[in-house]
């Protein structure tokens, strides 16, 4: 039976191999971000993709990961060993100015345009979440007896999805 998680349900025949997919992660919340990593990394390679055609890179923080695959993507591609998909992750918690905000709007706005702009998926793997606890369950790490749901599986799911709509 398919995996029904809140409206995604598994596409049918997701091959991966043969793709090559960039993550971008962020230092910020790394304790959260780790596992989102993990998640998605693990779902690529269960649909085929190699390890070793995954690639992942770090930044200080969310508002750097437009920047950071923007250029990643690029020069992969001057390098003749272009990505299929991008994935950038990071974690906003809404702390106690509106610096949540701020980043929130720059970066998903950011990560939409690289996508857009590179003519190459880009996944939002950026979690904004209002409390530490929320972002941990989205993680599948939380604290209360269900752990919730591991997004990153979400988004290795979307990138092999995604670089192959984009392949056909
Ligand atoms: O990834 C994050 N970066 C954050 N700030 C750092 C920002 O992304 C940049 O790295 C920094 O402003 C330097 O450019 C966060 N907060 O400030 O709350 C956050 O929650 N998550």
């Amino acid at each position: 039976s398919k995996d029904f998680v809140k409206g995604l349900t598994v596409a049918d025949g997701l091959n991966g191999s043969g793709l090559r997919v960039l993550i971008v992660h962020t230092r910020w919340n790394l304790p959260i971000v780790e596992p989102l990593v993990q998640g998605a990394v693990n779902t690529m390679k269960s649909l085929g993709v190699s390890e070793s055609d995954i690639v992942i890179r770090q930044v200080p923080g969310s508002f750097e990961l437009p920047f950071a695959t923007q250029t990643l993507l690029a020069s992969a591609k001057a390098a003749g060993r272009p990505f299929d998909a991008a994935i950038p992750i990071g974690v906003l918690i809404k702390g106690s100015t509106m610096h949540f905000e701020y980043i929130a709007d720059a970066a998903s706005h950011g990560i939409m345009r690289v996508g857009l702009e590179a003519g190459i998926p880009v996944i939002f793997g950026l979690l904004t979440c209002l409390t530490e606890d929320q972002a941990l369950e989205r993680a599948g790490v939380g604290k209360g007896a269900s752990k919730g749901h591991n997004h990153g599986e979400d988004w290795g799911m979307g990138a092999v999805e995604m670089s192959l709509l984009a392949k056909k």
